[in-house]
Order: structure tokens, then sequence, then C-alpha cells
């Protein structure tokens, strides 16, 4: 038996953990009894290890065999371990009882603003020596700004779980009893101590026999199961108290049973081997995107082997690159499948040495159900387009607001949030201070967050803080959106596009400024497109007009292309008037300021002229139409006699339309045969639009 060699380039600092000395596991005994290992373990000094003495104790506990949380199982257990139960109680007591009357004696001495950021670091250190239950806790309300005041977050979100580690004896111990083999019957070398060490396990490094791959193990921490379920009855007991002492409207045992079943789950390996087997399938094959392997067959409940990933902490790499690969992933996890990872925190993203991002990690997966995830697009759309009123709608929809706030009052407090957020622009949102502002907002008017969408605002926030360690102006925010808008764009969820319908015209005027920011907007989101961009050759606008293209002659952006085809006929219906009237104008005898045209034909006009430059990008090298004031403007241009008929196609289309044929050769097939369809289409509206107009001057 070997031991692992160092890789090429080790992830782990050796010092990383100094209790275990080096040695080959044929030096361990293999009937060796678990309360040795222990209590080798807790000879260290910290505060964790000697809690895993108690682990211990109770690992062999009824409460360890539990598939899943069950409140009234658990509570059968310990009532028939009333001491254990007390024991624990009266800890836990004693702990948080001696830091809360510190909190009350720092408000009778009126220190309470002075001792604020003394009492959060003091919590911090309370939660690690309480535990596994309490680490957890804490993590989990770092990203709840509607649950505590927002100076006690930073301090929480600082609380690291590398946490001492158990001993490597029992690890392995545990390994053989799950997997029922000698463990050099399984790999070959194994790291003699943990890599890492976590709240609920550790990890080791090892090679499998059977195909000489390098693999990660994952065990649990022994007695962690039990020891969860102790506490998880003991702040359901507390919970029931402060309800009825506090007179909560909220079920607060309700709150710790939900919170209970998602750690039951993440405490399940198996289950966490079954999430990252889905979210290799989702996600593995993105660009730049690298899922471990599972190797579910050698998986139990408390032993996960999975392919081992070689790369640094992304905290600790300089890589924007990085960053934007997170936020494409994020965008597909989030808003296309909605199965996204709940906890992206800086330890669980590494950057490999080829330069791709990976994810560790899938105890606590989220789920995001359509109707939410449209919810949430819509609230984006319309925080960029500054419909506040709309927006403080959104927040009913997605459960954010209690329907008994005082609305007038809430969306007047959002609205300004909000118009602070967006003041510099939507690229210059600020994902943290809009959570920092909506946090306080949400604080004094006691919303809630519902679990969902604080897992979602966690998994952005989390970016969005690594993002900024590289690049201080980084937005996260900035950059989803150009994936929110091309999810709009192309998406047939029919509460979307009667969303972008509603966006795109308001009070029955064609909005084409908003199509152009959407469609624009859209074009920054890093598609393989994008990506191929970098060394593609050709020139910045005829990649635009390419990209503009391809997205309207595709199947997916039917629903837009109908849009486009109605204002397009509008517009050269508007054109075949103002063609008219430069033939008129040309006449010898013209009658003094003729004109065929209304304001809404001008403006049909204008509109034409901006699609074609968004969808061609060509420049427009005659006189803009939007510079034109009005029918008499348009009419007093006075052109020659010869490009009197031309001006108005000059004016929409420019004179150079040569780089939109080539681009059109270089199209997919399927796009160039829709383009074929257009013509037949376009003439189909036209006429009757034609025929409409026609009928409404001759019979009105
Ligand atoms: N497949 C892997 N390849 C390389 N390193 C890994 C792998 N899996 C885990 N690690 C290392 O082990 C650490 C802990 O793993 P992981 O986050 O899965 O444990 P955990 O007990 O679920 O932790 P947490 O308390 O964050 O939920 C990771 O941060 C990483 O450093």
């Amino acid at each position: 038996m070997l031991i692992l060699p160092p890789l090429s380039r080790p992830l782990f600092p050796a010092t990383t953990f100094n209790s275990n000395p080096r040695r080959s596991f044929k030096n361990i005994p293999s009937n060796l009894n678990l309360r040795r290992h222990v209590a080798a373990a807790t000879g260290e000094v910290d505060a964790f290890t000697q809690y895993s003495g108690y682990l211990f104790e109770l690992s062999s506990s009824e409460a360890e065999s539990l598939t899943e949380y069950n409140v009234s199982k658990i509570r059968d257990i310990y009532q028939k371990k009333p001491l254990i139960l007390f024991r624990r109680l009266f800890q836990t007591a004693t702990t948080l009882g001696k830091w809360f009357a510190l909190r009350y004696y720092d408000a009778i001495t009126e220190r309470t603003d002075m001792m604020f950021e003394v009492r959060a670091a003091e919590l911090r250190k309370i939660l690690v020596q309480l535990g596994p239950a309490y680490i957890k806790i804490a993590q989990a309300i770092s990203s709840r700004p509607d649950l505590i005041p927002p100076s006690y977050l930073d301090e929480l979100s600082l609380l690291q779980d590398r946490i001492a580690p158990f001993s490597t004896g029992v690890a392995f111990d545990i390994i053989e009893q799950e997997l029922g083999l000698p463990i050099d019957a399984l790999f070959s070398e194994i790291s003699p101590e943990p890599v890492a060490a976590a709240s609920l396990g550790q990890v080791y490094q090892a090679r499998l026999r059977s195909s000489g791959k390098v693999v990660a193990i994952k065990v649990q921490r022994p007695g962690v199961r039990a020891a969860i379920s102790l506490d998880i009855l003991i702040l359901r007991y507390l919970a029931g108290v402060i309800k009825i002492v506090g007179k909560f409207n909220t079920d607060l045992q309700a709150v710790v049973d939900e919170w209970a079943s998602s750690l039951f789950r993440e405490m399940d390996y198996k289950k966490e081997a079954d999430n990252g087997v889905k979210f290799r399938q989702l996600y593995g094959g993105l660009k730049d995107v690298v899922v471990p392997e599972m190797y579910v067959q050698q998986t139990t409940r408390k032993v996960l082997v999975m392919q081992w990933v070689e790369g640094q902490k992304l905290a600790e790499v300089q890589d924007l690159y990085m960053i934007e690969v997170g936020v494409y992933c994020s965008f597909n996890q989030l808003l296309e499948y909605g199965f996204y990872h709940a906890d992206p925190h800086p330890g669980n993203l590494l950057r490999t040495y080829d330069g791709k991002l990976a994810y560790l990690d899938f105890g606590m997966m989220g789920e995001f159900k359509e109707e939410l995830r449209d919810g949430f697009i819509e609230a984006c759309l319309h925080l960029v387009n500054r419909d506040y009123d709309a927006l403080a709608k959104d927040f009913v929809t997605l459960g954010l607001l209690p329907s008994t706030a005082d609305k007038e009052a809430v969306t007047m407090a959002l609205t300004g949030v909000f118009r602070d957020a967006v003041s510099k622009g939507v690229r210059n949102i600020s994902f943290g201070d809009l959570l920092g502002n909506l946090g306080t907002t949400m604080y004094k008017f006691k919303f809630r967050i519902p679990s969902y969408f604080s897992l979602v605002i966690r998994s952005l926030a989390v970016l969005e803080g690594i993002a900024i360690s590289v690049n201080p102006d980084y937005k996260v925010l900035g950059s989803t959106y150009p994936w929110i808008a091309r999810k709009v764009l192309i998406d047939s969820s029919p509460k979307l596009r009667s969303s972008l319908q509603d966006l795109l015209y308001e009070d029955g005027v064609f909005r084409i400024d908003r199509l152009e920011s959407l469609l624009t907007e859209s074009l920054r989101a890093r598609t393989e497109i994008d990506l191929v961009r970098k060394q593609a050759e050709d020139d910045e606008s005829k990649l635009v007009m390419k990209q503009m293209l391809s997205f309207a002659l595709n199947e997916k952006g039917a629903f837009v292309r109908e849009i486009l085809l109605e204002e397009i006929a509008k517009g050269l219906d508007a054109l075949g008037l103002a063609t008219l009237d430069s033939m008129i104008a040309n006449l010898p005898f013209r009658p003094n300021s003729f004109s065929s045209m209304t304001n809404e034909d001008i403006n049909n006009l204008r509109t034409l002229r901006r699609l074609v430059v968004l969808l061609t990008g060509l420049q427009q090298t005659a006189t803009p139409v939007k510079e034109a004031k009005g029918v008499d403007s348009y009419n007093n241009q006075k052109p020659s006699s010869n490009e009197a008929s031309m001006l108005p196609y000059r004016l929409v289309f420019g004179q150079d339309m040569l780089p939109l044929l080539s681009v059109i050769t270089e199209l997919p097939q399927d796009s160039q045969q829709l383009l074929l369809q257009l013509p037949a289409d376009l003439v189909g509206k036209l006429f009757s639009r034609v025929a409409a107009r026609t009928i409404k001057r001759v019979f009105m």
C-alpha cells in the first residue's frame, strides 16, 4: 500500500492539518476500537474536536441510523435517554444563555452599539463550539437579511467551516464498514490525512484500485446525524416556547422542520451523489464547466466517492473569466433548468489548472419552480425598465410581501431602494448593495424571504462576492441581465410572452427602444457564438449583424419575429406613402404642403429605420429621420429631382447593403430558408394593412 504522492500541483498545503502523522494504512489495525481513535483526536486543543468526543458517544445511538427527518421518531429515541437530552440542553442553554446575558447587559448599560461587533464575533465562535447544527444554522441565516440585523450578517458569513478533522483511523473504519471491503481492496493509495474537513464530513484523496483513477472520498463525521437530531429536538422545543412567549405569528416549529428536512437530505451522501449525477448531466457539458463524476456504486449514506478535481479555490485566483463562466452556469441553473447549486460558497468552486470552473458539494440543491422563475424574470425586467409599481406587485407574486403589509408605504420604500439601485444604469446594479438596502427595508417592514428565494439570493450573492475580490467593479446582476433579456426574447412560456408583449407595447405604442435594449443586451450573453467570437476574424459590425439575423431567423426567435414583421409591415406601408409624397413633390404642379402621411406613419417610418439599423448593424449615411420634425419638415427637405424618389429608401436603408448580403450568404441553411419565406409573410401583412387604410380613407 502506498501513500498517495502529492499530485503535480498539490491542492492543499500539507500544513492544513498537522495532527495526523504521515503513515500508510497498513499501519492501521483493522479491528481498531473507535473510542481509542476519538480519544486520540480529542487530544487536539480545539473546541470542535472536544465536541467530537460527544459525537462519538452518540454514534452508536439509534438516531444515527435515521434515514430521513422524522420528528416523532427522534422524540421517541431521546425520551428514552433523558440524561443525554438534559445534558445537551444544559450545555446549549448555558453557552447561549451567557451570550444573551451579555447582550442584555450591553442593552441596560447602553453599550449595544459599541459592543455590536464584539458580540457578533463571540456569537460566531459559540456557534462553532456548539457543533454542526449550529454551524449550519449560521450558514443558512447568513443569507437571510430579513431575519437578522445587517451588522450580524458580515460576521456570520465569515463563518468558515474549516473545522478540526476527526481521526483518520475512524474514517477508514467507516469506509470499510460502509463499503463492506477492506480499504486496500478498494483503493491502491490514499492520503494519510484528510485534505479538507467541514462541519458534516471530511475528504480524503485516493486512487481506485480497479481503474487507477484518482478520487475524492467524503466521509461523514461519526455521530453527526444523532447529534443533529438531538439539537433539532431541542430547537423545536425552544421554537415552541419562543412562539408562545414572543407571540409570533410565524410557525417557528415548521421553520425548524423545513430546515431539518433539508439538513437530513444533505447528510445523505447517496442523495448528494444523485444530485451530482443530475448536475453533471445538465451542466457538465457547458463550455469550461467541470462537474466531477460520481461513483454511485461506491457511495453509501455516509461515504461518497467521486472524481478528484485538481485546482485552486476560486477565491484564491484572480480570474474574471471564471466568474463569467460562473454567471453563465448560474443562469443556466437558475433560469433555464431551475435545478441549482444552493451552496456555491468559495470553497465549493475551483479553478482547474486548465482554466475551467469546477463545482463541488451537491448536498444542498435548490429547485426554482417555473412560475417563480418567470416571476423573477419579470421582476428583473420591471427593475431594468424602472416600472416600480409593477415591481411591488411582483413582490406579492413572488411571496416576498405578506398580504397584510401597508402596500403604499412598502411600495414607496421599495421604489426608493430600486431607484437607487438602477440610478447608475443596469450594468452597474450592485447585487450586494441592493441586497443590503433591501434587507434593511425588509427588516423594517417585517417581510419574509421564502426559503426557495433565499437560496437563489445566496447563490447570486456568493458569485458577486467572489467576483468583487477580482474586480471591485464587477456587478453580477449586470452580467446576468443579458441572459434574462435573451430568455425573455426566446422563451415560449405564455407568461413571459405576455410580459414581453406588455413591455414592448406601452398603451398600444411600439417601444422600439425597449426592443433595441433587449436585443443588444441579449447579444452580450456569452453564448457559444460569443465564445467563438474571440477567434473570429470578422469585424465587429458584421458579427453583430450575423448574430441579430441568426436570432431573428431562428426557430426560437419566432415570437419576436412576428412582432418585427408586424412593425416592418407598418414601416413599409409608411415608406410607400413617403415615396408617393416624394413623387408628388417632384411634379411641376405639386399642391402646396401636400402630405398623405400622418404622424403615426412618420413614427412607423422611424421605427422601420431603427429596425433596419438594429437588425443589420448598417450605419446610416443619409439624414436620419429621427432629426426630421414631423410631416412638414420631411416635406421641406426639398431634394433634387433625381434623388427625390430615392430619398425615403436612403432614409431607411442607408447606402451600403453589401455587407448585409454577404452576411446572409453565411447564415445557416435553416435561417436562409426562413428568410426566403419572409417576403410572402410580409406581403400578406402589408396587403392587409394597405387594404384596411384604403377602406378607412374611402369610407370615413
Ligand atoms: N471531488 C473533489 N475534488 C477535490 N477536492 C474536493 C472534492 N470534493 C471535496 N473536495 C474538497 O473538500 C472540501 C469539502 O468538501 P464538501 O464541500 O463537499 O464537504 P461538506 O462537508 O459538504 O462541506 P460543507 O460544510 O461546505 O457543506 C471542499 O471544499 C474541497 O476542498
